[in-house]
């Protein structure tokens, strides 16, 4: 069951995360000319991430930085996982992309920055674990964060895992997705999907924003197909959630393109910190659970 009964670490760690942290990591990462699952691009892009997590991770021997390979394209996913500390056996998974794509041509030297699609989402999430690592967070259970590859090429990266995930009968209790979080596309500002998702924990995460983020609007929508990665592991039967940044059909316009840039997420990253601290708040709840 979901309880909600860490707020003395949560409420210390949500004033620490910052919009500017935020824009820096997105704007690093849209840099590479595209994140193409076959391009060296799209391969040198997933290294980048390998290593910027790692130099978050140096002095923390609970935490290792590895890059799982795929098979058919060069473009690793890259997983950090903090190791519980009395209840490791049990894993929360948060998840975002780290490929981009251009509908009009895929080259080596296409454009595709993927600022929103899904810079975003690893930036949020990578503004989470900054702040978890800075206060000297240890959770009980064993907490992984992943940059999927090709997502973009059909969710390939995440189908990869979450089928090596669950033939290695890895307990995962929880996942959540962020794919798009910076184009305040609708009136609310976080849109929990219900479809390809998991019922019961997305009461949960409209429960976690109620409790510690109440200046922000909550709203329901559905994709209407597995539109990210957490619908890798809903078809394994695992638990998944996606808070995303807008209703359907009310999503940033210009993913997809060479449009998809910062200055096209409206200069700021107000949007992708809420869904930083809301990520934050996950974590340290499901992962302070003991056995
Ligand atoms: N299809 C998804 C983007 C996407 C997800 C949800 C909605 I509503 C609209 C668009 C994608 O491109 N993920 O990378
Ligand atoms: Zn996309
Ligand atoms: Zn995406």
């Amino acid at each position: 069951s979901y309880t909600i009964d860490n707020q003395t670490t949560v409420n210390s760690l949500l004033p620490q995360l910052q919009e500017s942290n935020i824009t820096q990591t997105i704007v690093d990462m849209s840099s590479f000319a595209n994140r193409y699952y076959k391009t060296v691009n799209g391969s040198d892009a997933a290294n980048w991430l390998k290593q910027k997590w790692t130099t978050m991770a140096s002095g923390r021997s609970d935490i290792t930085v590895t890059q799982f390979a795929h098979t058919g394209y060069n473009q690793t996913s890259v997983i950090l996982t903090i190791s519980g500390t009395d209840n490791g056996s049990e894993v929360i998974v948060l998840g975002a992309h780290l490929d981009s794509i251009n509908l009009s041509g895929n080259g080596e030297t296409s454009h595709s920055p993927g600022a929103d699609d899904d810079a975003s989402g690893i930036a949020s999430l990578t503004e989470a674990l900054r702040v978890m690592i800075n206060t000297g967070y240890k959770p009980r259970r064993t907490i992984k964060f992943i940059g999927y590859a090709a997502e973009e090429a059909g969710l390939l990266g995440s189908q990869d895992i979450a089928a090596n995930f669950k033939n290695s009968a890895v307990n995962v209790v929880g996942v959540m997705q962020l794919d798009m979080t910076n184009y305040k596309g609708s009136v609310n500002d976080i849109y929990i999907y219900t479809d390809y998702t998991d019922s019961l924990q997305n009461d949960f995460v409209a429960k976690l924003a109620a409790t510690y983020l109440p200046a922000l609007k909550v709203g329901y929508d559905k994709c209407g197909y597995g539109c990210s990665d957490h619908a890798s592991w809903n078809a394994k039967g695992y638990p998944a959630s996606l808070p995303f940044e807008a209703a359907f059909n009310r999503d940033n316009p210009y993913i997809h393109t060479a449009n998809d840039t910062y200055a096209n997420s409206g200069n700021q990253a107000a949007h992708a910190l809420k869904f930083a601290r809301l990520a934050a708040a996950y974590a340290v709840e499901l992962g302070s659970d003991g056995p």
